[in-house]
């Protein structure tokens, strides 16, 4: 090998250990919470909207971080060349870093409570942080029950809305809900694709992820419905008057969901051909939870 080609390899090895498009998980339920409150109030405070992003990030950031860090104890990673503990042989680093993150971005929420004077939002977040840290660490491993995808839909819909939307507002939204339902299942579902190529690893330490559970080929006949229903819900609650008519330009992200449909389903059973599925997965929430939000600022711009 050239050292041009090392050089080339370690940097995909770093962007894959770090995984900046993942972030996007992040921003979304952020974009879109306070898309609803613009359109529902038209209230925007765009100094707690870039502090809430941030933290978010460096929250997210803490949660892949650790999430090597623990699975480095329990041998899920022995073959993930991307393990930032893997790539750097230096675990205990890793978790410092890792905590700094955590510190950083829960310091950034607590100013937004500070100056609501009101520890909703702070409160809401540290729930999201409890749910991150049984989803990985022990010793509850919440993953490897399989429960991963469930704990996802609450921290980046329900839990991760409320307090963007409160952070805006002081106030609850039932429309704010119903979004956190399309988003929270658009996130889940990154999750459920990324189970995909590590199957047989998963499956040799006992991670009962539901890809493992119900096997690759169920799995992928799951994958319609679950994209189906991100559509369909919009245009229900289009029907029932809680989203605008906006709201249907997420429908421009169909070839996405067709596009991720169609390579998992033709190679389900190749888990090596699957590493990038979830990139697709993270294209379809980036567009689906991008057009959604637009939507909701649509209907007060036009
Ligand atoms: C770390 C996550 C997935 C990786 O899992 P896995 O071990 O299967 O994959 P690797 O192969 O990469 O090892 C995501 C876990 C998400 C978790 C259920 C919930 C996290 C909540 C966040 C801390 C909340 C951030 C929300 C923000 C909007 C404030
Ligand atoms: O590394 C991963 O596979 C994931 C990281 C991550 O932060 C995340 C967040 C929300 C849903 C899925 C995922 C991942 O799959």
């Amino acid at each position: 090998m050239t050292t041009r080609t090392i050089e080339r390899t370690s940097k995909k090895l770093w962007f894959a250990a770090i995984k900046p498009p993942m972030y996007s998980v992040a921003i979304m339920p952020i974009w879109v919470g306070s898309a609803v409150a613009f359109a529902e109030t038209h209230q925007f405070n765009a100094s707690i909207f870039f502090t809430f992003l941030i933290s978010a990030i460096l929250i997210l950031a803490w949660e892949n971080f650790s999430n090597d860090v623990f699975d480095s104890e329990t041998g899920a990673d022995v073959n993930k060349k991307n393990s930032l503990v893997n790539m750097t042989g230096n675990k205990s680093l890793i978790f410092w870093i890792s905590n700094l993150c955590l510190a950083a971005g829960l310091l950034g929420i607590s100013t937004i409570a500070a100056r609501q004077q009101d520890f909703t939002v702070i409160g809401l977040i540290l729930l999201c942080c409890g749910i991150g840290y049984i989803y990985q660490g022990p010793p509850f491993r919440l993953s490897y029950k399989g429960l991963g995808e469930i704990l996802c839909f609450f921290a980046f819909g329900p839990l991760a809305f409320a307090a963007t939307y409160y952070s805006q507002t002081k106030a609850w939204s039932n429309t704010s809900l119903a979004a956190s339902i399309v988003v929270g299942i658009a996130t889940s579902l990154i999750l459920f694709c990324s189970h995909f190529n590590q199957v047989k690893d998963d499956a040799a330490i006992g991670k009962r992820s539901p890809v493992v559970r119900l096997g690759t080929k169920r799995s992928a006949q799951l994958l319609p419905w679950i994209c189906g229903s991100l559509y369909a819900l919009t245009t229900l609650f289009v029907i029932l008057k809680v989203f605008p008519v906006w709201t249907l330009l997420i429908f421009l992200s169909l070839p996405v969901a067709r596009k991720l449909c169609k390579f998992i389903g033709s190679q389900h059973d190749q888990p090596q051909k699957l590493t990038f599925c979830r990139l697709i997965a993270v294209e379809l929430h980036f567009w689906s939870g991008l057009l959604l939000g637009l939507g909701f600022m649509l209907t007060q711009l036009v």
